[in-house]
């Protein structure tokens, strides 16, 4: 690694020599020699103790300089395209040659990507956390390789932090805190979280942004902007170029935390009416663009089955849980959480109640579905549970599934088409069925890639909203019920009608949409009630007596 103080001694031993061979020509150039030479070594020495001074304060890194972040990047952009450029022109050796070169050189790019990203941090690690996430869009190889971005974020020195928080607050956090934790709760790639303690002893979580991720974000992006247009002149199959919009409109939002705050509230008023989710409280007095304090909830990640064990947190109630909550956030309101990983859930239990409570973290970024799409997403559930096959087609073929629909169906509901013909809240996945599901998405992955790059990018999102839910349905092994689709097609119903009211163009039509939702809803209320009987110890019984008199009227 080049450090400044080694780029200091580089400097001078290269004029050194020159100089010197210049003395010997006359007394003249021998004094303007000597000058250079105390020129050089005066140069040598502010500039090494500078990089003393600066190495010691933390600034010393070579990923400040503009020049060797935009090198790192130009030499990794290069290296990239010339390794597919010269590998992939002539394969000898068939199609499997082929794939089994390809992926070789997706390996050895994904892992000069993810050497990037490590070594310019802030912004890189930003979007390399991204690229990770888009298990759906890019080879498998790149997004293993990117995943691990999320657990390589830098930490920020204590010193650095509560000087960003003097600087943004106007105090010493001394004066703002009985009590700062040295070790942050959590880092990411463009902030951290330290609990902390005000002065009137209630306990915050604070969110510092690192130093130099804001002023460097720009320049970073526009950086990527240009590199990522000369590969699109090299390759013009390149289909990413979007992603560079994603980041320009995405970064400025995700670097103002009062932006994030504001969502944060946004998100509260919208699920005011859900007891069991809890968002934590803004301190806007204690909050700027770079620092964010709030109330500090404690809890377990939604997925440690362990802490729910030891807390008698009841699985099936969270599962149930989270499930309303995205219905709610996806089908009814179209305003989404866009980073649905467990470490943003956290889960605890309310003493008062004895039921548990879901913490929703990280309200950074969010992602507002358009109108037509949310509404055609609702009528394709309905249509899914209702086991309406022609629904089905038609809103998988709005949705841009084309002649893929089936395959759309599959993808969505991660149930084979056997069971999306029979009903997939009548019957739950059995094992045969599970393996049918593996084999089946390695044997029509490239129809799936092609699928995924057919639909709207807004999709995708949901699809990962889907992945997390099901992820943790998975490891707390309980599966989704016949509850959480009513839940679902409740919010369908509702977000459906909801929009036909606001389009009514009488009082009795409107009137008629009210009368049919509330039909649709009693519909709904009255089957969950049957099932909640059914699934009773009286229900249980009386269902046995029942199969026992039709099981002896038939003998
Ligand atoms: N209000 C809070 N109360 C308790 N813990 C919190 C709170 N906010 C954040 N944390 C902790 O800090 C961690 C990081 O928080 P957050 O997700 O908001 O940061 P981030 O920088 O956006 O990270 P990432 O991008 O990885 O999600 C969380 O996983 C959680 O453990």
């Amino acid at each position: 690694m080049v450090t400044r103080t080694n780029l200091t001694i580089q400097v001078t031993i290269r004029i050194v020599p020159r100089v010197a061979a210049g003395e010997l020509c006359s007394q003249r150039a021998g004094k303007m020699v000597i000058g250079f030479y105390r020129l050089a070594s005066l140069t040598s020495v502010t500039l090494l103790s500078s990089g003393v001074l600066l190495h010691k304060s933390q600034y010393l890194d070579p990923s400040d300089f503009g020049v060797v972040r935009i090198g790192r990047a130009v030499i990794t952009t290069a290296a990239i395209s010339i390794d597919y450029l010269t590998h992939l022109r002539h394969v000898p050796g068939g199609p499997e040659k082929y794939e089994d070169i390809k992926s070789q050189v997706h390996m050895r790019s994904a892992q000069r990507l993810l050497d990037l990203c490590c070594a310019n941090r802030g912004t890189f690690i930003k979007v390399g956390q991204h690229l990770g996430a888009l298990e759906y869009l890019l080879p498998p190889e790149y997004t293993r390789t990117l995943s691990v971005l999320h657990s390589q974020a830098p930490v920020t020195p204590l010193i650095d932090v509560l000087q960003v928080v003097k600087e943004e607050l106007g105090e010493k956090s001394s004066h703002l805190f009985l009590h700062f934790d040295e070790t942050p709760l959590g880092a990411a790639s463009l902030a951290q979280v330290h609990r902390a303690v005000l002065r009137d002893g209630r306990t915050v979580a604070v969110k510092v942004q690192h130093p130099k991720v804001q002023s460097q974000s720009k320049k970073d992006i526009f950086l990527m902007e240009i590199l990522l247009r000369v590969v699109k002149v090299v390759f013009p199959q390149f289909e990413f170029m979007w992603l560079v919009d994603e980041a320009k409109k995405n970064l400025p939002l995700e670097l103002n935390f009062l932006n994030e705050g504001h969502n944060a509230e946004r998100m509260a008023t919208m699920v005011r009416a859900f007891p069991f989710l809890r968002i934590p409280k803004i301190h806007w007095d204690l909050s700027t663009e770079k620092v964010l304090v709030m109330e500090y909830v404690e809890g377990g990640q939604v997925n440690n089955k362990d802490y729910m064990e030891k807390n008698k947190i009841d699985v099936n109630q969270v599962s149930q849980a989270l499930g309303k909550l995205y219905s709610e956030m996806i089908f009814v309101h179209g305003f989404v959480h866009c980073d649905p990983h467990p470490g943003n859930v956290l889960v605890r239990k309310n003493l008062e109640t004895n039921s548990p409570e879901i913490i929703l973290l990280d309200h950074g970024l969010y992602q507002v579905l358009t109108e037509s799409f949310r509404l055609d997403y609702c009528h394709l559930w309905q249509a899914l549970i209702d086991v309406n096959m022609e629904g089905i087609r038609k809103y998988s073929q709005r949705l841009g599934a084309g002649e893929l629909y089936p395959l759309f169906a599959c993808v969505l509901t991660a149930r084979s088409w056997n069971s999306v013909n029979r009903g997939i809240k009548q019957n739950s996945v059995t094992k045969e069925e599970a393996l049918e599901i593996r084999n089946n998405a390695a044997t029509y992955l490239p129809q799936i890639s092609q699928l995924l790059s057919q639909v709207p990018r807004q999709m995708l999102l949901l699809l990962k909203t889907n992945d997390l839910l099901r992820g943790i349905e998975t490891t707390l092994q309980t599966s989704a019920s016949s509850s959480s689709f009513l839940s679902m097609s409740r919010c369908c119903v509702r977000a459906i009608s909801r929009y036909h009211k606001e389009h009514a163009v009488s009082v009795w039509s409107y009137a008629h949409i009210s009368i049919s939702e509330s039909f649709y809803l009693g519909q709904l209320y009255l089957y969950e009630l049957f099932l909640r009987v059914r699934s009773s110890r009286v229900g249980r019984w009386l269902h046995h007596i029942l199969d026992w008199v039709s099981m002896h009227q038939h003998c």
